[in-house]
C-alpha cells in the first residue's frame, strides 16, 4: 500500500510530466495527522524526492524537514484551516489557466462539456457551472481572504495570471479535479480561438 508521502510524491511527478510545472512553477501538499506535507520552494518537480516534502502544522510553521516551505505554504495551510474537508491541494502553472484567468477575472463558464462530471457533484453536461478567479498577490493571507469570501469552491479555483488552485478529499480525487480543470480550460482556450 502506497504511503500518503508516496501517493503526494507520484502526483507531483504526474503533473510535472503533464508540462504543468515549468521553471518550478506548482507547489503541491496532503493534509496529515499533524498538519501537511508541502512541497519545498524553488524545487524541480520533476525531480521531487521524499526530502523535497516538509512537514508543517496547520499556522504553516515547519515541524519537519529541511529548506524552506513553499512560498505559497500559508495559501495551503488557510485551505486546510478553512475546510476539514479538503485533504489534499495541487497547484499548477498551465497556459490555459494562466492565459483564461486573466482573460475573464470575474470567473470561467462552462456548459455542455461531459467532462464536467469529473467535478464533484455534477452529473450532467447540461448544466452550467463556474470555476472561480481570484486576484492574484504576492501576499497569502490577502490571497487567502480573496479565496475564503469566495468560499465553498468545492473543486478549486483559479489565481488570475497565475495558475490553477484545485483542491480534494483525498490525492485522487484532487487530481482528478486537476486534470478535468485543466482539460476543461484547454477546451475553453481552444473554443476562443475559433470565435
Ligand atoms: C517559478 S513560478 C513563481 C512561484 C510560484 O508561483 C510557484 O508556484 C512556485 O513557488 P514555490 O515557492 O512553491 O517553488
Ligand atoms: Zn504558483
Amino acid at each position: 500500500m502506497m504511503t500518503l508521502q508516496t501517493e503526494l510524491l507520484d502526483a507531483i511527478s504526474w503533473a510535472a510530466q503533464q508540462g504543468w510545472t515549468p521553471a518550478t512553477g506548482g507547489n503541491f501538499s496532503a493534509r496529515t495527522g499533524a498538519g501537511y506535507l508541502v512541497t519545498a520552494s524553488g524545487r524541480d518537480k520533476t525531480r521531487v524526492q521524499a526530502d523535497d516534502l516538509l512537514l508543517c502544522d496547520l499556522d504553516g510553521k515547519v515541524l519537519e524537514g529541511s529548506g524552506k516551505p513553499s512560498a505559497e505554504s500559508d495559501l495551503h495551510a488557510a485551505l486546510y484551516r478553512m475546510d476539514s474537508t479538503i485533504d489534499c491541494v495541487l497547484h499548477t502553472h498551465t497556459v490555459a489557466s494562466t492565459v483564461l484567468s486573466r482573460r475573464f477575472p470575474e470567473g470561467i463558464e462552462l456548459s455542455g462539456f461531459e467532462m464536467q462530471k469529473a467535478l464533484a457533484g455534477n452529473v450532467t453536461h447540461d448544466a452550467t457551472i463556474r470555476l472561480p478567479v481570484v486576484p492574484n498577490s504576492q501576499d497569502m493571507q490577502e490571497l487567502a481572504e480573496h479565496v475564503s469570501s469566495g468560499w465553498p469552491m468545492p473543486w478549486g479555483f483559479l489565481v488570475a495570471g497565475h495558475g490553477i488552485y484545485a483542491v480534494g478529499d483525498s490525492i485522487a480525487s484532487c487530481r482528478r479535479h486537476l486534470e478535468a480543470i485543466e482539460f476543461l480550460l484547454a477546451c475553453v482556450l481552444e473554443e476562443n480561438r475559433w470565435s
